[in-house]
C-alpha cells in the first residue's frame, strides 16, 4: 500500500538541520505506513511566520517546530490540534508526567494540559577555552560577571584578541536578556512574564539587565568583548570553535556542533552562565522548541503525525537526538535510559550535565518558569535593534532599552487587541 506522506517544518539550520533529517530518516525507516517529509525553514522565526502564512493559504504542514517564545502566539492562534487530544484520538497513551517538570511546565496550559510536544530542550551555557584560561593560571570557568571582567582583562594582556564574543541579533535576546533575567530572578514582563494575562507589560528597562548591558558596552569599548556575525564571515560559535574567541554564551544545543567543528586540539568545556557577585543563582530558562500539530489535515495524516510524535518520545530517540546534538532529554525515562547507557560518563558528553544542573539550580520561581508573551518574534527583533543602537554608539544604554520596551509594549498591545476578550488557556 502507498505510504501516507505528511510534512514537518522546522526552524533548526546548519548542522542541526542535518540532525533533524536524521531523526526523520530513522522514523521513515522504522515503519512502513508513513513518510514524514521534513523541511527546514531556516530559523525559528521563519518556521513560525511561514506556518502562519501557509495556514492562511491552507498549505500548512501537519507538524511544525515552534520555539519556546512562540508558545503564546500558537496557543491563541486556533490553528492547532492539541497534542494531548491528537494522541488520545489516535489510541496513544502518552505519560505526560514523564516529561521533566521544568520543561513541560514551560509549554503547559494553566490547567497543565499539553498542546504541543517538548522536543529539543536546552539552556544557555558559557563555553570556555580551557587552554587559554590555563595561560592566565585558571582551571575553572568564571562564575561571576566580575570574574569574567578580570579574566577577560588577563586574557587580553596575554595576547588573546577576543576574550568574549557575542552576537547581537534578535536571537541573542535569549542569552543576553531572557537567560540573564531568569538567572538573576528578574522579570522580563509583568504578570509573571505574561503567564497571568495578556495585559502584561515589559519591565526590563528597570531591572539588572540595564547594568548588564552597560557593562557589556564598557567591556566592548575596552576590547574585552567582540561582536561577531555570520554576515561578517564568522558567528560567535564559529569563532569559539576556531579558537579565535575564548568565551561565548550559547545553547547547549550547539554542544555537538562545537565538538564536531572544533579546530584540532581545542581544549574547551561548558559552565553555567555567570551571575553578578552576591546574587543567589536562580534556575536558567528552558530553551528550544516544541512540536505542534496543525488543523486542517486528513485523518491519515494525523495518524502519521501521532506515530511520529510517539516515535520521538521514545527513550531510544532521546538518546539518539541528544547524542548527535547537545539538546537535553525531555523525559525522565529518556534521561534514565541515557544514564543507564553510560552516556554522561563519556567525553565529550560529560559536560552536558552542566545544562541540567543549570536548569535545576533552584526551584523555578514565578519569573523563571518561562515567557508567555504574544508577538515575541517582533519583541526579539526590537531587542536586536536596541542592542545595535547601543553597540554602534548611536544611543546610550538606558535610552535604547527604554525604546525597546516602548516598542515592545506596542507589540503586546496589538496582540492583546487582536485577541480581545480571550484569555490564555
Ligand atoms: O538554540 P536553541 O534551540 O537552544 O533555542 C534557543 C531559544 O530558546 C530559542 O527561542
Amino acid at each position: 500500500a502507498d505510504k501516507t506522506k505528511f510534512d514537518f517544518w522546522f526552524g533548526l539550520s546548519g548542522d542541526l538541520e542535518k540532525r533533524v533529517q536524521d531523526v526523520c530518516g530513522r522514523f521513515n525507516a522504522a515503519q512502513g505506513d508513513f513518510e514524514v517529509v521534513c523541511t527546514s525553514q531556516g530559523n525559528y522565526d521563519a518556521a513560525l511566520q511561514n506556518t502562519i502564512a501557509a495556514f492562511r493559504a491552507n498549505k500548512q504542514p501537519t507538524v511544525v517546530q515552534v520555539y519556546d517564545v512562540g508558545t503564546a502566539t500558537m496557543m491563541l492562534s486556533e490553528a492547532f490540534y492539541p497534542a494531548n487530544k491528537l494522541m488520545t484520538d489516535n489510541g496513544y497513551d502518552i505519560k505526560w508526567g514523564d516529561y521533566i517538570h521544568g520543561i513541560s511546565s514551560y509549554y503547559a496550559t494553566s490547567k497543565g494540559e499539553m498542546f504541543s510536544f517538548p522536543f529539543n530542550s536546552s539552556t544557555a551555557l558559557l563555553y570556555w577555552n580551557k587552554a587559554a584560561f590555563e595561560k592566565i593560571g585558571k582551571t575553572e570557568a568564571p562564575k561571576t560577571w566580575e570574574e569574567v571582567e578580570a579574566d577577560a582583562t588577563k586574557l587580553k594582556a596575554a595576547g588573546y584578541e577576543c576574550p568574549v564574543a557575542i552576537n547581537i541579533s534578535a536571537n541573542e535576546s535569549w542569552q543576553l536578556l531572557e537567560q540573564f533575567s531568569a538567572l538573576h530572578n528578574e522579570p522580563i514582563a509583568s504578570k509573571n512574564n505574561g503567564f497571568d494575562g495578556l495585559d502584561a507589560e515589559l519591565v526590563f528597562n528597570k531591572t539588572k539587565f540595564v547594568k548588564y548591558v552597560t557593562d557589556l558596552k564598557k567591556w566592548y569599548d575596552a576590547g574585552l568583548v567582540k561582536i561577531k556575525a555570520k554576515e561578517q564571515g564568522q558567528d560567535m560559535v564559529q569563532a569559539f570553535a576556531g579558537g579565535d574567541c575564548q568565551m561565548i554564551m550559547t545553547s547547549v544545543g550547539d554542544h555537538g556542533t562545537v565538538a564536531k567543528t572544533a579546530k584540532d586540539g581545542l581544549s574547551w568545556d561548558v559552565a553555567p552562565l555567570p551571575v553578578y557577585a552576591g546574587v543567589k543563582r536562580q534556575n536558567s530558562l528552558v530553551g528550544g522548541a516544541s512540536l505542534w500539530v496543525l488543523k486542517g489535515k486528513s485523518p491519515a495524516e494525523y495518524k502519521g503525525a501521532a506515530a511520529f510524535l510517539a516515535f520521538i518520545a521514545k527513550p531510544e530517540s532521546a538518546l539518539f537526538w541528544s547524542t548527535v546534538t547537545g539538546y537535553i532529554p525531555v523525559t525522565t525515562s529518556g534521561f534514565e535510559y541515557m544514564k543507564a547507557q553510560g552516556f554522561y560518563d563519556k567525553a565529550p558528553y560529560k559536560g552536558r550535565e552542566v545544562a541540567i544542573a543549570s536548569l535545576t539550580a533552584a526551584e523555578p520561581s514565578a519569573v523563571t518558569r518561562g515567557i508567555r508573551l504574544g508577538g515575541f518574534t517582533q519583541i526579539r527583533a526590537e531587542v536586536g535593534n536596541g542592542l545595535q543602537e547601543i553597540f554602534s554608539g548611536k544611543s546610550d544604554v538606558q535610552t535604547a532599552i527604554d525604546g525597546i520596551v516602548t516598542r515592545g509594549n506596542a507589540v503586546l498591545r496589538r496582540f492583546e487587541a487582536t485577541y480581545k476578550g480571550k484569555t490564555l488557556p
